[in-house]
């Protein structure tokens, strides 16, 4: 794949653009401390952190989907980390130095995440890109999320880019899954959340990125 002809770059969210890691794994150790339960070590909570609320309430409470008290302490999750979003979240290092490298080449880029409007928008905001990112689809703009290649195209209708001339980066299979069937060049991010034993390489990504600068380079523009 080739970088030319790239005129906008979208991003995941989640473990690619930002590492929300510390506050969704203090969220499950909020939970915790609610029942008088001692705080899980940050290490364990956050190879798990790319499944969200499933993967953090799996290791805090032993449920899973379908358990009869799931729904009820996904709810309070969900309501937990919306008082904390920005607690500890933060841009990943490098990555302000991406965005402002493919602005100053006149690219354009934008959020893909399946992260709800309700918790990405603040975040956005919080964290100053709002007013940078040509797009931000949620996982509840369209009505499929990723694997699904509805919000990565609809991002493209909204920067008025062709998918072809968008590439996507994200930390997780199924962005891949998704930017392939949107017809975009995808690049893997090994910086965010990859959980154990998963293997990146085997993801069929055009390109791996092992750090945020090497997207630059990929791009010609370091
Ligand atoms: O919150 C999620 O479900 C994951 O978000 P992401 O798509 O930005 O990684
Ligand atoms: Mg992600």
């Amino acid at each position: 794949m080739s970088r030319l002809g790239v005129r906008a770059v979208l991003f995941d969210l989640d473990g690619t653009l930002i590492d929300s890691a510390p506050d969704l794994a203090g969220t499950a150790n909020t939970l915790r401390e609610r029942r008088g339960l001692p705080p899980l070590p940050y290490e364990r909570l956050r190879p798990l952190v790319g499944s969200g609320a499933r993967g953090m309430l799996g290791a805090a409470f032993g449920v899973a989907p379908g358990d009869a008290t799931f729904d009820d302490l996904r709810d309070e999750f969900l309501a937990a980390y919306e008082q904390g979003l920005l607690h500890r979240t933060v841009v990943f290092e490098g990555m302000q130095a991406v965005l402002d490298g493919i602005e100053a080449a006149g690219l354009r880029w934008g959020i893909v995440t399946n992260k709800a409007e309700r918790f990405t928008l603040p975040v956005v905001r919080g964290l100053g890109l709002h007013g940078r990112a040509g797009a931000v689809v949620c996982g509840d703009t369209t009505p499929h999320a990723k694997p699904h290649p509805e919000p990565l195209l609809e991002a493209a209708r909204r920067m008025l880019v062709a998918p072809a001339d968008c590439v996507y980066v994200g930390d997780d299979l199924r962005d891949v899954q998704a930017g392939r069937s949107a017809g975009m060049g995808t690049l893997a991010a090994a910086w965010g959340y990859l959980g154990q034993g998963e293997a990146i390489d085997a993801w069929g990504a055009d390109v791996l990125l092992d750090r945020p600068a090497a997207l630059l380079n990929w791009l010609e523009l370091a």
